[in-house]
């Protein structure tokens, strides 16, 4: 391969005349005089040159939006430069999680692709006409980055270098980026423009998959779906899908479904949109909601069973249960007037959603994930979550042993202990959501050690213990006075029916007579 430096034509000793000249030219020539000769040296370069030049300016338009190719392009140079460049300059970007370092002006940086070398070199130049490019903030320079090769590679590098650099450089401005929580506003205040559609602040929570307690094998499982998903940019496009995925999580309070969600977002690195459905006013809002949001992001729908009456069909009866059913059912009329209270104010209705979720338009923004959580899944309409809209149903649970060991070590750094072979007994036999398991083991004073915690989780296992056996004590026991109250009525209706019929046979034997 040609030494990189000699493929410019410069050798050492051409380089420093070069410089001594350029700086005796810019010392004795005025500003407006080096403009004309500038241009026309630049003109004659490009006929007599084998090189080929681009030019991206920092600024588009009239100098005021800040070009989104510059910034890409000076994220993808971000790692080259700070390997090879001897001047860099430090860029503190807005929502960007660390400084950028970039080509400092006129430095240059070299970079292959295919095996072609290309150039890059960054450039400041005064503008004559100060008021056409002033920004606000006083500066009337113009920074630009220069890409050349050699025009044997032209279409190459136009065709597919420039797509991969900008492509590339997009990857690390979103990798780089601060994540951020949205929460959508309420149509009122986005109407009268006092903000946008959505309200955000940073996003800084902890949880990681490390730290979530639930079986290893169903945690990997998760992982690794997330991760194909978040690779197949291709397959979605080959396939004819929207390139999004639908998950559903459900299980009793305090088991980490939020936990699992901030899990989700710190692990693909995206944002998270957490929509409040029951401020959403109509579908139609809750469209403008869906397409306000970015790629590379998670739209929550925390307790969709709560946030509008998206129940499912009841199943046919049993027998058996009606007594309790009639309690379910008055639990369910409570929180149907709750919700009825909210659907005065929102309108958004099943099909609604489900059209936000995978109409046409979903398709608009890419790499997206949707998370509905549930305490009740048995509840949810079984349109809304058939796979395609919600592709994996995750199920977290009641704190099992493999879980436990998983809290233990986050919260008093242990990973064996005497008391575990009993702990892994009574959470087979008790069902203690892992929110009540953290609580225990957290130490309460610095004298609390791991063997104090423990002990009290123990306890707290035992105490559970206790309490739901006296609970399915008291369920046999109602059970089987129900059943009493059902035999003695079925009993006292077939008494009274025999009573009927016999009466009426006498009536019948009265009326022969
Ligand atoms: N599986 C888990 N792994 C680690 N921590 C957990 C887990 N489940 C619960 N926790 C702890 O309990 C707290 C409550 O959990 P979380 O809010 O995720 O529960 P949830 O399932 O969303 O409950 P809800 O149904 O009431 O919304 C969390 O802050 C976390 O500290
Ligand atoms: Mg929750």
């Amino acid at each position: 391969m040609v030494g990189t430096g000699s493929i410019w034509g410069f050798t050492g000793s051409t380089m420093t005349s070069l410089m001594f000249f350029w700086a005796i030219y810019k010392q004795y020539f005025p500003y407006h005089l080096r403009v004309y000769i500038e241009e026309y040296v630049y003109k004659l370069m490009g006929w007599v040159s084998n090189y080929v030049h681009i030019k991206f300016d920092e600024y588009t338009g009239e100098g005021l939006k800040r070009s989104e190719a510059y910034n890409s392009i000076r994220n993808y140079l971000s790692s080259k430069s700070t390997a090879c460049a001897k001047r860099l300059k430090a860029n503190e970007t807005k929502n960007s999680k660390s400084l950028v370092l970039s080509l400092d002006d006129d430095e240059a940086v070299e970079d292959e692709f295919e095996g072609v070398m290309v150039k890059w070199s960054s450039s400041v130049s005064k503008n004559a006409n100060q008021s056409n490019t002033s920004r606000g903030n006083g500066s009337d320079e113009r920074r630009y980055l220069t890409l050349s090769f050699h025009r044997e590679h032209r279409r190459m590098i136009i065709e597919t270098y420039l797509a991969h650099v900008l492509r590339e450089g997009k990857e690390i401005g979103l990798r780089n980026r601060e994540r951020k929580l949205y929460t959508n506003n309420s149509s009122q205040e986005w109407y009268s423009r006092r903000s946008g559609k959505w309200s955000n602040v940073l996003f800084h929570h902890p949880a990681t998959f490390e730290t979530l307690a639930m079986d290893p094998v169903k945690k990997e499982g998760i992982k690794k779906d997330l991760i194909k998903f978040s690779k197949a940019k291709d397959y979605y496009k080959k396939v004819g899908k929207a390139w999004k995925r639908g998950y559903l999580l459900f299980g009793p309070p305090g088991t980490g479904k939020s936990t699992m969600i901030a899990a989700i977002a710190n692990f693909l690195e995206y944002d998270v949109y957490d929509l409040e459905l029951t401020t959403v006013q109509n579908n139609s809002e809750l469209k403008k909601f869906l397409l306000d949001t970015t790629s590379k992001s998670i739209i929550v729908i925390e307790d969709i069973d709560c946030s509008l009456d998206l129940t499912g069909q009841r199943k046919k009866k049993n027998e058996e249960d009606e007594e309790n059913e009639d309690e379910e059912e008055k639990k369910e009329a409570e929180k149907k007037s709750k919700v009825e209270g909210y659907e005065r104010k929102s309108k958004v209705t099943l099909s609604g959603l489900l059209n936000s979720i995978d109409g046409l338009w979903s398709a608009c923004s890419d790499e997206k994930i949707i998370i509905f959580t549930t305490n009740f899944v048995d509840k949810l309409d079984p349109a809304l979550i058939r796979r395609g809209r919600m592709d994996k149903h995750i199920e977290m649970s009641y704190c099992r042993f493999e879980a436990f060991k998983v809290l233990a070590k986050n919260y008093l750094e242990i990973e064996a202990h005497d008391l575990y072979g009993e702990i892994e007994i009574l959470l087979e036999e008790t069902d203690m959501s892992p929110a009540d398991v953290a609580e225990n083991l957290m130490p309460k004073s610095d004298e609390e050690d791991a063997n104090i915690c423990l002990k009290r989780l123990v306890k707290s296992l035992e105490e559970e213990k206790e309490k739901a056996r006296k609970l399915a004590e008291e369920e046999k026991k109602k059970k089987a006075e129900r059943e009493a109250r059902r035999n003695k009525k079925k009993a006292e209706q077939e008494e009274k029916k025999k009573k009927k019929e016999n009466g009426d046979v006498a009536g019948e034997n009265g009326n022969k007579i």
